[in-house]
């Protein structure tokens, strides 16, 4: 089965694999069918994606290299000429072609030669003088030079023609992965190939979906090669999964008819020292139109206004007296606290954070709040507290936070968003989101998941709190058993909102996003709507 994914009407919970699990599945469903299928069903599968997508392509030229991502190339390349099309082949880092037969190479990659012969193709060696002739006229590169087994930076002839396909800009139809992208950290250690469209073989890769260079994949599709423990699965989620409006769907609140106020739940959120008074309403904003029935927010800025003109529903507190309100509230009320939103770094700020922490609430801690928590030591008695209190806690850091926190370089994080997610969470108990695009939500145990929603219109100041607002809205109007799955939604439809702005090329700003939000909402809750 194929289908691109992101398409809606065939949405599910994708389940992602590592590369060692994916190796397990391929040589478990290896050992059960006839010698060479695998690879004769990836090589259908490529055919097949090229002739329906690249329709008008008569003229293909098929990049393979050593291993078996270039034996798929081959067995595809077979099936587009015995289709009639114009097929060249060129064979990278295969060394001489009089030892293309010998016996130390892939037994598979050495059938699909023969495959390839026999349709009547001639591949022929890697030329560096002849790199931009080999690609002249082309209408289609199909990229099959590396896919899972990528170890070490491309070189020679490999970088090479990496670097003809980027110059040529002739689509490319890359094969498992863009030859260069990492499948566990969507990094690239060197050159990586841009693809127009990437179909990824049995199972999602992590790298196209998180991770610095996961980009590079272009429209992504998946084929299962029909093996039947890959497919998509409703639940329980999977060790990894894609959080795609299916799983979101799951996680919304539900608004009984009957709900008065006190059931929707309380936000209380703690920020805004001096010049960032924003950050805090723009998340308590969010908190309200999310639906959290009632919303607090403190300022820390002693000379901030008691009163939001535009937002008359926020109930404005002094940060003791919000405080005092938090300790006295019934733990089965139904609340979530946020402490964070340019709070500062003040002494005072510290200990609102402590105060916090010690309270029976679930609790979101963002910005400030993660810089605070990053400057105490390890093993003291802050982080103590998170990782023994009783209800969730959640940080919800960008790179550079998830970097302080975990004391890497913040390039170490990028190059390993899943890794990087885990470990905070394994070492505060708490759950993360390590936000970014495809951001990451970590349990310290349990499953992880990849949220597919968002866009480069995020990047604008503000956006995180809105984030943390929207999270403290569903967390307090769920019960803790359900909050991870509430937790996805919120993430989910914070990329939404931003998907359907692009979609209608409007401006995006932190101030209009729960707009957005909310209209992505709606189309989740219409069983007929499609989603991008
Ligand atoms: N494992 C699976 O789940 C399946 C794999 N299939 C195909 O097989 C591919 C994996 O095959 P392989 O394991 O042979 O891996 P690759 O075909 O990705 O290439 C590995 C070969 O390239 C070499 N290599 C890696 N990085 C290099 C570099 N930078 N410079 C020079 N040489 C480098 C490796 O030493 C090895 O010889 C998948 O991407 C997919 O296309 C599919 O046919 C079927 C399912
Ligand atoms: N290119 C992108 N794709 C998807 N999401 C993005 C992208 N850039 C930023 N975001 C999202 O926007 C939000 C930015 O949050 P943050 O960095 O905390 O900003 P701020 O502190 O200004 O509110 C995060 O949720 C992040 O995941
Ligand atoms: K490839």
């Amino acid at each position: 089965m194929m289908l691109r994914i992101g398409d809606t009407s065939v949405d599910r919970s994708w389940p992602v694999w590592d590369e060692s699990s994916l190796r397990r599945l391929e040589r478990d469903a290896a050992a059960s069918l006839a010698a060479h299928t695998l690879m004769r069903r990836a090589g259908e599968a490529v055919a097949r994606l090229a002739r329906a997508r690249f329709a008008h392509a008569r003229h293909v030229v098929v990049l393979c290299g050593p291993g078996n991502n270039g034996g798929d190339g081959l067995y595809a390349a077979a099936e587009l000429a015995r289709h009639g099309l114009r097929v060249e082949v060129s064979m990278v880092a295969c060394g001489n072609p009089s030892g293309w037969q010998d016996r130390e190479r892939p037994a598979d990659w050495r059938w699909a030669l023969e495959q390839a012969q026999q349709a009547g193709l001639r591949p022929r060696g890697w030329a560096s003088s002849e790199a931009a002739a080999t690609l002249r006229g082309a209408e289609l590169v199909i990229d099959a030079l590396l896919g899972l087994g990528l170890n070490r930076p491309p070189q020679g002839e490999l970088s090479e023609a990496i670097a003809a396909i980027l110059a040529s800009g002739i689509p490319a139809l890359a094969l498992d992965l863009p030859s260069g992208l990492a499948a566990d950290t969507g990094t690239a250690p060197g050159a990586v190939v841009r693809a127009e469209v990437t179909l990824t073989m049995l199972g999602l890769k992590p790298g196209l979906l998180t991770g610095p260079d996961a980009h590079a994949c272009g429209e992504l599709w998946l084929d299962d090669l029909d093996i039947e423990r890959v497919r998509a699965v409703d639940e329980p989620p999977a060790a990894i999964t894609r959080l795609g409006p299916a799983a979101a769907q799951r996680g919304l609140p539900r608004i009984s008819a009957a709900a008065h106020k006190g059931e929707r739940g309380d936000v209380r959120v703690f920020g805004g020292s001096p010049g960032m008074t924003g950050a805090a309403r723009l998340c308590a904003q969010a908190a309200l139109a999310l639906g959290a029935g009632r919303v607090f927010v403190a300022l820390l800025d002693p000379s901030a206004p008691m009163l939001d003109p535009t937002h008359p529903e926020l109930m404005q507190r002094q940060p003791d007296t919000l405080l005092q309100q938090a300790q006295q509230a019934s733990r089965h009320g139904g609340s979530c606290h946020v402490f964070g939103p340019g709070a500062g770094n003040s002494p005072g700020s510290l200990r609102l954070l402590q105060d916090l922490i010690a309270l029976d609430a679930p609790l979101v801690i963002d910005a400030d709040g993660l810089n605070l928590l990053a400057a105490q030591p390890r093993d003291g008695a802050t982080w103590q507290a998170l990782r023994e209190r009783g209800r969730s806690a959640w940080l919800t850091p960008h790179p550079r936070e998830a970097a302080r926190l975990l004391r890497w370089e913040t390039t170490r994080v990028q190059a390993g968003r899943l890794h990087a997610a885990r470990e905070l969470a394994a070492s505060s108990g708490a759950h993360c989101v390590l936000k970014g695009a495809g951001s990451v939500v970590a349990s310290a145990t349990g499953p992880v998941w990849i949220n597919a929603s968002g866009n480069g219109l995020l990047a604008t100041a503000g956006t995180g709190d809105v984030l943390a607002g929207a999270l403290a809205a569903f967390l307090a109007q769920t019960p803790e058993a359900d909050a991870v799955a509430a937790a996805c939604a919120a993430v989910w439809l914070h990329g939404a909102g931003a998907d359907l702005a692009l979609a209608e090329g409007a401006s995006l700003r932190a101030g209009n996003l729960p707009d957005w939000m909310l209209r992505a909402w709606e189309r989740l809750a219409r069983p007929s709507a499609r989603h991008a």
